[in-house]
């Protein structure tokens, strides 16, 4: 086994690289709902320990889609209660296992702390997911996802119709025409601009953008975008040129909004960039109002650089009645209604509510916000493995004697794989799983491990040991080191000091292939017995003996030794948990050492 060691160790602190989703195991605090690893060899990833007539409890806050409805009901208890107070909201979701919202509400902090831990999912039916607090949701271990597809073409749509709108003075003059007996029939009023020709620039050239634009440039407009992560090939596909921030809002003749609210885009129209742009310029949102400071809009109007303005969405939803923005004459609103066509709701309403099932039942997610997407293929392929990794996790640590704090851990893979062809993401998350779980009450799943091992000050590095061979299996063994703490079984330390374990997997099965410098062979099944010996013969024979007189069931045993004669650790996995008067029975048979108990 020539091994070339290579590549770079990873902190968990420090990588840039967000864990992958998405076990939602959880604690037995949760009555309803509790899905549980378990080692059988019929191994899923995730099943549901609740009994089977258990269902989760779906909270629907606002107007969702009858077939999503339908869809929830089939597997879950769903509680469509819409405008809940924040007060309500955060008193309901302690019942809750999800939640599904669209941009109407708040979920804050407080209603993950509200939650008691219960809230598994959020569901965000649509794409925004600015009223949902991700930082805290990913804190709480709570898996977000939204419906990023299926309102696209409305919201494209919409965008365009508002645009069409505000160039022909379509709400005004049909207010004016409208007015009881003031009603005027204003044609010299109302002329408006053509579309034909001008030059208008996509802000944000993403699903919806690039629908626009593809829109726009059939209605004969010359188009341009200003986006600073969109691939090129994809605006070359639709024939638009990238161009910079400035060089859009100083040649446009319309803007139309299309990038997400995030600290960077916050008021990215300001006094400054209007100040920038061709007097005149029309400009339209459907994005959200954050995007626009508002006031400085009011002011950019009021001094004629800004023609009209078409908007969708307000920083305050819905705006003060006295707005002036949304009272002034040359703006033209819409409350908020992008998605808002029959299509795209029902569209939404499956999506989200597919999602939130998938997530619930512990599938992959393919639309998870807060936690990275690993494809099903690999999952697949790593199952055995992630086992592999969480149990190592949980033997390393129970290896620990008491109150020494573990704060390094370094994790090593062995692989014939290169780098790159190997996502360690979800086997980092369930060692750290494995590490945090036994020693505390916290709830670790791939949304949270990163937050909770930077918590509990647990530095987590990685190494890749590349391996010739065939590539064909993921790995060939992973290894958990804790440096600088004490073991309650010293055979456990390595010749270099740490707490040392390592595993396979064999025929589809984690195995414990190494413990300290001793190398053992059993199945990460049921728990371990580990003993240190003189080797000698019959010791097997003895401990499985007492094992048998105490009506524990033996499934593995293994012996690795130095030297024949020398120590020997002897590596036995057990069905039931021994009481305590078996395992001082077998601490009691002189030849042996030292042993300990572990709980897989
Ligand atoms: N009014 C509605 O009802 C409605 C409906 C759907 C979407 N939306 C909103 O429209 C926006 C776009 O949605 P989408 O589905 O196209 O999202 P998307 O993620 O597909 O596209 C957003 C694009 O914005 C780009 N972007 C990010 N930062 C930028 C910046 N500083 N400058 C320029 N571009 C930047 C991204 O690279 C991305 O290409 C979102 O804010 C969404 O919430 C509103
Ligand atoms: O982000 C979105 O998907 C849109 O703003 C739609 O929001 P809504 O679901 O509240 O209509």
């Amino acid at each position: 086994m020539a091994a070339t060691t290579s590549t770079a160790s990873s902190s968990i602190l420090t990588t840039k690289k967000n864990l992958s989703s998405l076990s939602l195991t959880s604690t037995n605090k949760l009555p309803t709902f509790s899905p549980l690893y378990t080692s059988s060899r019929r191994q899923r990833f995730i099943v549901l320990s609740a009994s089977l007539n258990s269902k989760p409890t779906v909270l629907v806050a606002e107007k969702l889609g009858e077939a999503g409805i339908n869809l929830l009901k089939d597997f879950a208890n769903v509680d469509c209660s819409y405008n809940l107070s924040p007060d309500e909201l955060c008193t309901k979701i302690s019942l809750c296992d999800a939640l599904i919202v669209r941009s109407g509400t708040k979920v804050s902090r407080e209603v993950f702390e509200s939650s008691g831990g219960r809230l598994k999912v959020v569901g965000r039916a649509g794409v925004g997911i600015d009223n949902v607090d991700l930082a805290a949701a990913t804190e709480h271990g709570c898996l977000v996802v939204n419906a990023p597809t299926a309102n696209t073409i409305a919201a494209a749509e919409h965008g365009i119709a508002l645009l069409a709108a505000m160039a022909r003075n379509v709400a005004q003059a049909d207010a004016s025409l409208k007015a009881g007996t003031l009603g005027k029939w204003q044609r010299n009023k109302y002329v408006g601009v053509s579309l034909v020709g001008k030059t208008l620039a996509v802000m944000g050239f993403g699903k919806v953008g690039s629908e626009v634009a593809r829109r726009a440039k059939g209605l004969g407009m010359h188009v341009i975008a200003h986006d600073p992560y969109a691939p090129a090939d994809r605006a070359r596909a639709v024939g638009v040129e990238l161009v910079s921030f400035d060089e859009a809002i100083a040649t446009a003749d319309f803007i139309s909004l299309h990038m997400p609210l995030t600290p960077a885009t916050a008021k990215i129209l300001n006094d400054e960039t209007f100040a920038k742009m061709k007097k005149g310029v029309r400009i339209v949102n459907v994005a959200r109002g954050g995007v626009i400071d508002e006031d400085a809009l009011v002011r950019a109007l009021d001094a004629g650089i800004v023609a009209q303005a078409a908007l969708d969405v307000f920083t305050v939803e819905p705006p003060p009645q006295d707005s002036k923005l949304v009272q002034h004459e040359r703006v033209t609103v819409t409350p908020h209604l992008g998605a808002s066509t029959i299509e795209a709701q029902e569209g939404v309403a499956i999506e989200i509510a597919e999602a939130v099932v998938g997530a619930l039942k512990g599938e992959l997610a393919s639309t998870a916000v807060n936690a990275p997407m690993v494809p099903a293929e690999v999952l697949t392929e790593l199952k055995p493995y992630v086992v592999l990794a969480e149990k190592l996790g949980r033997l390393a640590v129970q290896l620990v004697s008491g109150g020494s704090g573990v704060k390094d851990v370094k994790v090593t893979y062995a692989s014939s794989r290169a780098p790159d062809d190997l996502d360690t993401r979800v086997l980092r998350a369930m060692i750290t799983k494995g590490l945090i779980e036994p020693i505390s009450s916290v709830f670790v799943n791939l949304v949270n491990a990163d937050f909770s091992a930077k918590q509990r000050g647990l530095r987590l590095s990685e190494e890749r040991i590349h391996l010739d061979g065939s590539p064909e299996s993921p790995l060939d063994s992973i290894q958990v080191q804790i440096a600088n703490v004490e073991s309650k079984f010293a055979s456990a330390i390595s010749e270099t000091g740490e707490i040392k374990v390592e595993g396979r997997v064999k025929d589809g099965i984690p195995h414990l292939t190494k413990v300290g410098s001793f190398e053992v062979d059993v199945s990460l099944e049921g728990s371990i017995i580990l003993c240190r010996q003189v080797d000698q013969p019959g010791m097997i024979g003895r401990v499985g003996s007492v094992l048998g007189e105490q009506n524990v069931n033996v499934s593995f045993m293994s012996v690795g030794r130095i030297a024949p004669r020398k120590q020997a650790v002897m590596a036995i996995g057990v069905d039931e948990q021994p009481s305590k008067e078996t395992l001082k029975m077998i601490g009691d048979i002189p030849a042996i050492e030292e042993f300990v108990f572990l709980k897989l």
